[in-house]
This record gives structure tokens, C-alpha cells and sequence, in this order.
């Protein structure tokens, strides 16, 4: 397999340089063969080179099986570099490029963290839901969107909520066979009393439903309740299947149950291509984390486990992903805890100390 390793900014360093020592676990004791590529991203780019995407790196993100990123983002880009640079070099390119549709973040307790989280055990307890976030559409993609001037000389935002039945109907498809394999049900989460994309949206997940799905459960949920419901009653939630910009809100929102975003992971997968290869990109749900970057203290968990996805996902390894999970587990039930996930008076690990900690549980 092809693997492109993009790190990024600020933690997405710190914590992608613990996923591949993972990784390089699997690689050497059980024969998962990997032919890396390491290149840079971000604003290491524009400093090193004066873009913020060389021609050749684009060239290996568009010819990689798979992609292993860390985070995009720095304080200084928005002043640094112009526009159209800053869309060259964007996450959000390489999402559209290679056709990333499926977002999946999954979010499960681990029974050790019940004390991280703000929420009591009795709501936090056996939570294991999982986001489809449909990723190449919506607001994040809709034309027209710009800034322009109007006749009084003040400026207007523009920004285009878009979807078409067929941008829904993959999406959707891809929630229904997920799961089949989990809980058999789907909640889909829209906000079909406001917006016409929104009605849109609930006609063809319930037209795809009956048409092709009627053994899974499926609830249609508006997007401001689910974020209540995510709050109140987690357990309720199999499979949660929304657009771009609804999936980023819920997802982060449910990175609180778990006591830090720095846990979730992610893989973003296209459609598969004709040999049923799917091309991918997995990184953690989190950011660059401009707060606590370059001091080691980031939680590296959420890397980790996108590694776990990527043996799922891309390397046909499903046992391998799950002694990976199960490693996680074992680490934190052993009492490993970086700042993030640490209840008072709790013994803190760095993000390497981490790393260590997830290898002697494999
Ligand atoms: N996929 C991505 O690369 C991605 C995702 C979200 C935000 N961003 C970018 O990151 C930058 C910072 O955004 P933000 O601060 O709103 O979001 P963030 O996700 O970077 O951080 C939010 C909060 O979570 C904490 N956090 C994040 N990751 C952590 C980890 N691994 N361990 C412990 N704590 C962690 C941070 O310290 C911060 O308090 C922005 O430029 C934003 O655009 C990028
Ligand atoms: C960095 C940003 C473009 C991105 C998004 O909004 O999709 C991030 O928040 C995420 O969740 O992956
Ligand atoms: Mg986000």
C-alpha cells in the first residue's frame, strides 16, 4: 500500500509522529507491508518553499492509496499568505480531489474514562455511535460563495448550501450499509424545516430507505435537537448520517462525551473504484491546537485510532485494527492519561509517553 504521511501544523506533528510508530509496529510484527512517502503540509510549506502546495506533493496525495494527516491551521496563515494559496494548500483541495465523500468519526467510551468526562457515567456509559459526515458538499462546497461590495460600499458575505439527490444518496447508502454491520440503525439528521436542501435531504434518505433498506431502523432527527439528544442520551445513537457542515458541528460535540476531542479519529473514503479500492485520508477529528502545540502534551490518541481505521479501512486488516482498539483500551484501563483525559490528581503523560504506552499493550 501506498502511504502518504502528512503532518501538518502545530500537534498534528506531535501526534502523527505516534501513529506511525504504530504503525511501524504492524509493519514489523505482522507483515503489513507499507511503501511511505513523508512530505510536508501546511505552513512549513509556504516557509520552505513559498507555496503552500508543491506541484510534486500534489502529484503524491492524487497517486496515494492512502493518506495518514495530522492537522491543517496556524495563527499567522490568514496574514502570511494569499488567498489563492491558502486554497492550494487546502484540507479541503484534497477532500474535494480525491472525492473523500464518507467522513466516518467513530465515538465509543472507553469504560476507564468516565472520570474525564464532564457528563455522568450514567450517560457516558457503553456510548458507541459513529458519524457519516458527508464530506465533498454542502456549504463547505456551494457556488456562489465570495465576499462583494454593495452599492452602499458595505461588504456581503456569500456562502451556498447545496445538495444534490446524488451527493445524499451516496452518503446515505453508505450509513445504511454501515449499519447493517453495527446496531442496525440510522439516524439522519437534517433541518428539513428550514431549508430546501434540508427537505431534500429527508425525501431521498426516506425514498433510499424503503427503496433499498427497509430492514434497518431509520429516524429522521432536525440537527438542533440532535445536538440536545448527543447531550441528554448518547446511547441512543448507532449510526448518525448528516451533511458537511452538521457532521463538523455534532462530531466535535460529541468528542465531550469522551472528555477530549484529542480521542476521535477519522477516515475519509471515496467511492470504491472499479479493483474496490477505496482512496483515503485519516487523521484526527481535532485541529492544529495553536494552545497547547510544541509542547509534547498533546493527546495522541485520536491518531492512533485513525491508524486502527486506516488497517480497517485500507488495508483489509480488520483483526490487526481491532488489537489496535483493544491496545487503546488496555492503556487507559492501565491508567495511562495525557493533560486532556487526566481527572484531578491523576499522573499526566506526554504525547510520546503515550505512544509508549499504546506500543506496551500491543
Ligand atoms: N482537520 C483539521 O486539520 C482541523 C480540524 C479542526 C480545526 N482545524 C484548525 O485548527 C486550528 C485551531 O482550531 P481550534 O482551536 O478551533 O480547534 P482544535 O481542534 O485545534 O482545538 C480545540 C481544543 O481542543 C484541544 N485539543 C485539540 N486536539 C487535542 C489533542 N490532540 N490533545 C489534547 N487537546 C487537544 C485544543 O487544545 C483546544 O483547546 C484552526 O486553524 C482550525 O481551522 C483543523
Ligand atoms: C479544518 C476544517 C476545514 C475542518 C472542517 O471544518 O471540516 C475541521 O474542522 C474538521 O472537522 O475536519
Ligand atoms: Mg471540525
Amino acid at each position: 500500500m501506498k502511504l502518504l504521511v502528512l503532518p501538518g501544523d502545530g500537534v498534528g506533528t506531535e501526534v502523527t509522529e505516534q501513529g506511525l510508530r504504530v504503525l511501524d509496529w504492524f509493519a514489523r510484527h505482522r507483515g503489513l507491508a507499507l511503501d511511505i512517502t513523508h512530505r510536508t503540509f501546511g505552513m512549513e510549506n509556504w516557509r520552505r518553499h513559498g507555496t503552500m502546495m508543491p506541484d510534486e506533493t500534489w502529484a503524491q496525495i492524487l497517486g496515494a492509496d492512502a493518506i495518514l494527516f495530522g492537522a491543517t491551521g496556524s495563527l499567522d496563515q490568514a496574514a502570511a499568505v494569499p488567498p489563492e494559496e491558502r486554497r492550494k494548500g487546502s484540507l479541503l483541495r484534497m477532500r474535494g480531489a480525491l472525492d473523500l465523500f464518507a467522513n466516518l468519526r467513530p465515538v465509543k467510551m472507553p469504560a476507564a474514562l468516565t472520570e474525564a468526562s464532564p457528563y455522568k457515567p450514567r450517560i457516558t456509559e457503553h456510548v458507541d455511535l459513529i458519524f457519516v459526515r458527508e464530506l465533498t458538499a454542502g456549504i463547505y462546497f456551494g457556488e456562489p460563495r465570495g465576499v462583494e461590495t454593495l452599492p452602499d460600499g458595505t461588504r456581503r458575505g456569500i456562502n451556498t448550501h447545496s445538495y444534490t439527490e446524488a451527493q445524499i444518496t451516496r452518503a446515505a447508502r453508505f450509513a445504511f450499509e454501515l449499519a447493517r454491520t453495527r446496531r442496525n440503525h440510522v439516524t439522519s439528521v437534517d433541518k428539513a424545516n428550514v431549508m430546501e436542501a434540508g427537505a431534500l435531504w429527508r425525501q431521498v434518505v426516506g425514498a433510499l430507505h424503503a427503496r433499498e433498506f427497509p430492514d434497518v431502523t431509520l429516524e429522521h432527527m432536525l440537527a438542533d435537537n440532535c445536538a440536545m439528544q448527543l447531550a441528554r442520551s448518547p446511547r441512543r445513537f448507532d449510526v448518525i448520517v448528516t451533511d458537511n457542515l452538521f457532521g463538523d458541528l455534532l462530531s466535535d460535540a460529541a468528542g465531550a462525551i469522551i472528555g477530549s476531542l484529542g480521542m476521535l479519529p477519522s477516515a475519509s473514503l471515496s467511492a470504491p473504484d472499479a479493483s474496490g479500492r477505496r482512496r483515503a485520508l485519516y487523521e484526527p477529528v481535532h485541529g492544529s491546537a495553536p494552545d497547547i502545540a510544541g509542547q509534547g502534551v498533546a493527546n495522541p490518541l485520536g491518531s492512533i485510532l485513525s491508524v486502527a481505521l486506516l488497517l480497517r479501512w485500507s488495508a483489509g486488516r480488520p483483526e490487526d485494527a481491532a488489537h489496535l482498539e483493544a491496545a487503546v483500551e488496555r492503556a487507559l484501563a492501565q491508567g495511562a492519561r495525557t493533560a486532556d483525559i487526566a481527572a484531578p490528581g491523576e499522573a499526566v503523560l506526554g504525547t510520546a509517553a503515550m505512544g509508549d504506552a499504546v506500543l506496551g499493550c500491543l
